[in-house]
């Protein structure tokens, strides 16, 4: 009998959960690197005289060559498989870290983090695109909500990487050399999982990789308002919450006195509370429906907490929960939301496109906060734009509830129950 007609089995259930594992391991070192830089912050700025404009452009440079990248990552994928690419753009995350500890200037520092930036934004289209490979048709949201929980665990140690690596934190050298280990997990992870992909392939009989449309610009024109008004809202929304990351603990430092432990602790809270209320929120957006409010609901969450931290002495355990509030519920319902809104082939499209924008914001706003803070000598300033950032959120996500409660609505505020009222 010739190879062809020999019927392979179905890979065993336990594979696609060490896949997703191995996969989601290679994301929590991508995770670590990009957040290895904010509880250095106040080294830098003592042992190399950065300047806070210095850091925002070591966090933001990263974004750069994602407003060209993300689009072109996906066809890439498409042409030379996951295996690869997830392999090459995991080598770009490592040598990029590799770059950043290996030197003591703002420029090649800056060029590793834009070689890192460069692969990683990349790396999770790649792994996301592998999660959908394998769990296409069976638990794929748990599957994908598992996956971030492992990333988010990355951010998680890289900002309390100052309590359990606290020896470390003489010199900003050996923390960017941790980082530098964690890019190394991600590199064995990323080779294990293409040794396990092409046994299974040999082996298994495995879903086709799903082709999305290749980018065309016309199709930008293509898209609703309500897609807009979630872009706008994704872009307002995450340069108010990495940005505020990157210079957050040198702020608690500075300004509320805390040790740089408690800063990092600080921060995480926002990361730790997403790991366990993002599946959560989005079990209760596929229930009740109702997206766009409880998207307005969370951005309304972000207005008062700058304000907060810059002109009270509040516990800083209050605005972080409320933050981290919005940081579970945003996320949760905003990125599937543009699966409900856009035709299925162009969501690659629509998730790039997304993508792009948000890059942009983050580098600009990482930037433009480092500028403020040095300008102005403190910190209000910075606190006041992204204050207006969480204002102009809780604008769009109501101009979003406003197009989808119209006749022109996708159904964002519809949910399982609605679906059961009317059945019944
Ligand atoms: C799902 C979403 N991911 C992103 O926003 C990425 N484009 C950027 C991740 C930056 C690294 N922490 C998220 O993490 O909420």
């Amino acid at each position: 009998m010739s190879e062809e007609n020999i019927v392979k089995p179905n890979p065993p259930f336990i594979f696609r959960w060490i896949i997703l594992l191995v996969v989601s391991l290679a994301m929590f070192g991508n995770y670590y690197i990009y957040d290895s830089i904010s509880p250095l912050a106040d080294l830098l700025s003592k042992q190399l005289k950065f300047t806070d404009a210095n850091i925002g452009l070591l966090q933001g440079i990263y974004s750069v060559p994602n407003v060209f990248m993300v689009l072109i990552g996906g066809v890439i994928i498409d042409k030379i498989g996951t295996r690869i690419s997830t392999f090459l753009f995991t080598t770009l995350c490592l040598i990029g870290a590799a770059i950043t500890a290996s030197f003591n200037d703002l420029t090649m520092m800056a060029v590793g983090r834009l070689i890192f930036g460069l692969g990683a934004e990349s790396m999770i289209v790649a792994i996301t695109t592998v999660i959908g490979r394998w769990f296409k048709g069976k638990q794929l949201s748990f599957a994908f909500g598992l996956n971030l929980t492992l990333a988010r665990l990355g951010s998680f140690a890289a900002l309390n990487s100052p309590t359990w690596a606290s020896h470390f934190y003489s010199t900003y050298k050996y923390p960017l050399l941790i980082a530098l280990g964690a890019g190394v997990i991600s590199i064995a992870m990323a080779t294990i999982y293409w040794g396990m992909d092409s046994y299974a392939e040999k082996k298994y009989s495995l879903r086709p990789v799903p082709k999305q449309d290749e980018f065309r610009f016309s199709q930008i024109f293509d898209f609703s308002k309500s897609y807009w008004f979630v872009v706008l809202l994704c872009v307002t929304f995450y340069s108010g919450i990495f940005p505020f990351q990157t210079f957050a603990v040198k702020f608690f430092m500075e300004t509320h006195g805390t040790s740089r432990e408690m800063g990092g602790f600080l921060s995480s809270m926002l990361t730790l509370s997403a790991m366990v209320l993002t599946p959560l929120f989005g079990l209760l957006a596929d229930y009740i429906g109702k997206r766009s409010l409880l998207m307005m609901i969370g951005s309304a969450f972000l207005i008062p907490v700058y304000l907060l931290m810059a002109y009270t002495k509040i516990n800083l355990y209050i605005p972080m929960a409320m933050m981290g509030l919005a940081f579970s519920l945003i996320p949760a319902v905003m990125w599937p939301s543009v699966a409900i809104i856009v035709d299925e082939s162009k969501l690659g499209t629509a998730y790039g496109l997304m993508t792009m924008i948000q890059n942009i914001g983050l580098a600009s706003f990482n930037f433009i906060i480092g500028w403020a803070n040095d300008f102005s000598g403190g910190y209000v300033l910075g606190m006041w734009i992204f204050s207006s950032l969480g204002f102009f959120g809780l604008l769009f996500a109501y101009l979003l509830r406003k197009s989808e409660i119209s006749e022109n609505g996708h159904g964002l505020e519809k949910g399982i129950s609605n679906v059961i009222d009317t059945n019944s």
